[in-house]
């Protein structure tokens, strides 16, 4: 069996590249480079022309094939549709869903030509796993070609009640597309629950809480919370210390003595940073005692810049945090830090290290690694505290963090207050409960579980109709396969645009 990985973005690693960096790339790499593999997805770079070939770039066991967008698909599919519909209306952000029928043309259509390029590159034996809601119709592109493989999704960020996903037009006939996959990995269970309730429904779906019926097919969607490499962050973080070279010791020379509150995200409206430089100035503010000895520094790298309400976001975090230092620092303490440039994990592990308190406060957030990565990185003789966003995923793992609501500034101000005064003995406590949580589901935890489930799964009917001689293996396929085992007698993959495949219906389609 070849594991075929597609997401909307693929970086291929320099030769010389070692494995050890940790993350999902690397973490999703290695899974391929177990069984030897292919990853398919845009390349990252823009070319004009009709024609985007597809490059094929080998990697030991593992091949790359990347393919360019257009100027125009970049806009409409990736910066349009997945990043200004998508990915508001996901994160419960209604106000900011801008939706235009051109960019979901051109969101469908490169899905179509995604679907189109990979068919040519399938194998009849391969699981296919596909990563994240720019891509969510292209499990329906390949099964309207006649591709019957094992096809998986992993959905990285939320996924919101009905009331919030139908405000989006044609939002019935994309959820619909999810019954082409096999199984559906989400973050949570309440994703869990709100991609169900909608595919009710939307979609008429029977749904026995896990398994999913919409007309002949069967879906598995599941909860697979995403870990981190535990142990490649917490080597860091360990060797940061020691070392004479990385900016934690700059860092440390300029911030002294005084207590430091870290926050790495991209600069996202998702993440909260402007309420967050609020919350921070209101601490200040209620307890002027901590001013002079605790600095915030907020890492901050720019995201989707071209995004129009993502350049307002660069404007409103300048002026919040000029405003503050502004009005609470003094000539030799600088309260507030953003540094809008993005660093090597080397040095976050360092500056997670150094820091007292690590402030995770997204208004919502699939899972958010930064806070596993934050406890990772602890010295777990003296470990910092994590204040923690209810409306991050990884709050329903990480309950001995301290929970607040973004939205409450004055309730934030506090948390970080408790954090910066709490007794070794409570943040050690805390601390060990909240390791051994990230350990136990830790990165190499997820993609196994995850293609354990997904090579597990009964395939059951096919949602095309395949030719009359193969119509009678699916069902002897589910008598005799063991749960946990793959049938011997699954249907095998039709690639490519054979005369077998049944006649192309719609997929997505605009009116
Ligand atoms: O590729 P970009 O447009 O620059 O965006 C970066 C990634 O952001 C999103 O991350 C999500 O996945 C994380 C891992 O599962 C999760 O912890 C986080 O909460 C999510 O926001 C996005 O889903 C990725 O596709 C992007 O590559
Ligand atoms: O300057 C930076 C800022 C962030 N990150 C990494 O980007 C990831 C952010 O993941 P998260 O799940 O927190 O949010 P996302 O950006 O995927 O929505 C984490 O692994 C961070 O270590 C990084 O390498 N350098």
């Amino acid at each position: 069996m070849r594991l075929v990985i597609v997401s909307n973005r693929v970086t291929v690693p320099e030769r010389s590249e070692k494995a050890a960096a940790g993350g999902l790339a690397v973490a999703l790499r290695e899974a391929l480079e177990k069984q030897g593999g292919l990853w398919f997805g845009w390349s990252g770079a823009i070319s004009e022309g009709t024609s985007h070939p597809v490059r094929t770039i080998q990697r030991g066991k593992v091949t790359y094939a990347v393919t360019d967008l257009s100027e125009a698909e970049r806009q409409s599919y990736y910066l349009g549709f997945s990043n200004r519909a998508l990915w508001p209306l996901m994160h419960y952000r209604l106000g900011l869903t801008e939706f235009s029928r051109t960019d979901y043309t051109g969101y469908l259509a490169v899905n179509r030509r995604f679907a189109k390029a990979l068919i040519a590159l399938l194998e009849p034996d391969d699981v296919i796993w596909i990563h994240d809601y720019h891509l969510i119709p292209l499990a329906a592109e390949l099964r309207r070609r006649g591709v019957t493989n094992r096809i998986g999704y992993f959905h990285h960020i939320p996924w919101p009640p009905s009331e919030v996903f139908g405000a989006l037009p044609f939002s019935s006939t994309l959820i619909s597309t999810i019954a082409s996959y096999d199984l559906v990995g989400m973050q949570t269970v309440v994703d869990v629950r709100n991609l169900i309730s909608g595919l009710e429904a939307m979609c008429g779906a029977k749904s026995d809480g896990r398994k999913v019926r919409v007309g002949r097919r069967e879906t598995v969607i599941q909860a697979f919370p995403i870990g981190i490499d535990v142990e490649a962050f917490r080597k860091l973080a360990a060797a940061s210390v020691r070392s004479a070279t990385t900016p934690l010791k700059t860092a440390k020379e300029s911030l002294g003595a005084r207590k430091l509150v870290v926050g790495v995200d991209r600069l996202d409206y998702s993440k909260g940073i402007v309420q967050r430089l609020e919350a921070f100035g209101q601490f200040l503010r209620s307890h002027p005692e901590h001013r002079g000895s605790v600095s915030m520094l907020q890492i901050a790298p720019p995201s989707r810049s071209d995004v129009p309400e993502y350049a307002e976001l660069d404007r409103q975090s300048d002026e919040t945090a000029g405003r503050l230092n502004a009005a609470l620092g003094e000539f030799d303490w600088t309260p507030i830090r953003v540094v809008k440039k993005a660093y090597s994990r080397n040095a976050l592990a360092g500056f997670y290290r150094r820091a007292q308190v690590g402030l995770v406060t997204p208004m919502r957030d699939g899972m958010n690694l930064v806070a596993k990565e934050y406890i990772a990185a602890q010295d777990p003789l003296d470990p910092g505290v994590l204040v923690l966003s209810r409306f991050a995923g990884a709050a329903q793992q990480m309950g001995e963090a301290l929970i607040v609501n973004p939205y409450d500034t004055h309730g934030v101000a506090e948390a970080i207050r408790t954090a910066l005064a709490m007794p070794k003995s409570e943040r050690i406590r805390r601390f060990e409960a909240l390791y051994a949580t990230i350990d136990a589901t830790d990165i190499d935890w997820w993609t196994k579980r995850y293609l354990d489930a997904l090579s597990g799964i009964d395939m059951g009917l096919p949602d095309v109709a395949p030719p009359a001689k193969a119509k009678a293996k699916p069902k002897a396929a589910a008598k005799t396969a063991r749960p946990g085992t793959r049938s011997a007698a699954r249907p095998r993959a039709v690639t490519g645009t054979s005369k077998a495949a049944p006649r192309a219906r719609p997929v997505a389609h605009l009116p």
